[in-house]
């Protein structure tokens, strides 16, 4: 097969390398990549971002966040972990087959000393842990099959970054399903590194080096590079491409105890409702209206209420308490 080169660690870069070489590449052979992101969560295209993702935690780690084109979990990524993609030209879908199209990737860790098998779900293990998540999307006679290699990956920050409470969201968004993980290089032999592993799977998947590689035209990494900045790169994509969902939290502060729901779509509010037993000096539906259309976010959130503190809507409750009660997350 002929490799593929990919650019830097820039998540938005690369999935929408992913993507662009999907519909425009168009190879007669199979060809692949072996590529790395750092940290980044990468949620899968029918998923509900605000559902996967710890945000509180993802912005004081400095972890990107990205919709991928195919579908299942969500995965955290980092400079452990190596990704790999696969293209290749299929007669229709329905020869979307996970076992066939993750085979190259499993004889070529075998090759390199690695005793993966293959699971029923999408994964690969060793030892009963989940060392490899994939996922595909066919599009126009071509297939592309990706994946994950855990190689020495930070599960600490993984478990963070995608700490969310089930209970808070309802939707019909696809949902990820948590895994046992477990790091490749604990498996590997002594003298396997990083590089010499990346090196090693290339080798190998390149009928050792005689495959050789496929060099990307300028014109086609400014494609990409624009795909980049107009999709991958955005809110709108990454958090407002989110299924409709609804969301609901409760809270017991000094002020009050106090319930809100909300709907979202697009990743705007289209309905709010508070709740509780704390005495407004004005009636808070008085500024209802001012949530709607306005993103699923604390900060935007805060924008409003700052706007209309002067009315004392939720009594002694605080601006910062009530932001704060618009998280996803476990904290
Ligand atoms: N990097 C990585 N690799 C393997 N497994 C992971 C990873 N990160 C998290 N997890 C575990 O998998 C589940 C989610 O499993 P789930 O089966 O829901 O999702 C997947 O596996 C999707 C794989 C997508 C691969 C793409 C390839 C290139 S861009 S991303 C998560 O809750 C963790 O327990």
């Amino acid at each position: 097969m002929q490799f593929i080169n990919y650019l830097g660690q820039d998540a938005y870069t690369n999935i929408a390398m992913d993507s662009w070489l999907l519909t425009h590449l168009k190879p007669t052979e199979p060809v692949f990549a072996l590529w790395q992101n750092k940290r980044a969560v990468i949620v899968g295209r029918n998923q509900n971002t605000f559902a996967e993702v710890n945000q509180d935690y993802i912005d004081s780690h400095d972890v990107q966040v990205v919709r991928r084109v195919s579908g299942g979990g969500a995965v955290y990524h980092d400079e452990g972990n190596i990704c790999f993609t696969f293209f290749v030209p299929v007669e229709n879908s329905g020869t979307v087959n996970f076992k066939k199209f993750v085979q190259p990737m499993y004889e070529a860790l075998h090759a390199v000393g690695i005793n993966a098998e293959i699971t029923g779900r999408n994964d690969l293990e060793v030892d009963g842990k989940k060392i490899s998540g994939n996922a595909q999307r066919y599009a126009g006679g071509y297939l592309m099959h990706h994946g994950t290699l855990l190689w020495d990956t930070d599960v600490e920050a993984m478990i963070r970054s995608l700490n969310v409470s089930d209970e808070k969201f309802v939707s019909k968004a696809a949902k990820s399903v948590r895994a046992r993980v477990g790091n490749i290089k604990d498996f590997a032999p002594n003298d396997l590194t990083l590089e010499s592993f990346i090196d090693a799977l290339k080798y190998y998947l390149t009928d050792q080096g005689k495959d050789g590689e496929l060099v990307l035209s300028e014109d086609q990494l400014s494609s990409i590079k624009k795909l980049r900045d107009e999709q991958f790169a955005t809110w709108d994509w990454n958090y407002g491409e989110s299924p409709k969902f609804s969301f609901q939290n409760h809270a017991k502060y000094a002020g009050g105890v106090i319930d809100i729901q909300v709907n979202v779509e697009n990743g705007k509010i289209t309905d709010i409702n508070f709740q509780g037993d704390f005495l407004g000096v004005r009636d808070w539906r008085d500024i209802q209206d001012q949530f709607l259309g306005v993103e699923f976010t604390p900060e935007a959130v805060m924008n409003v209420l700052e706007k209309n503190k002067e009315g004392q809507y939720f009594g002694t409750i605080t601006n910062a308490e009530l932001a704060e009660m618009f998280k996803g997350d476990l904290n």
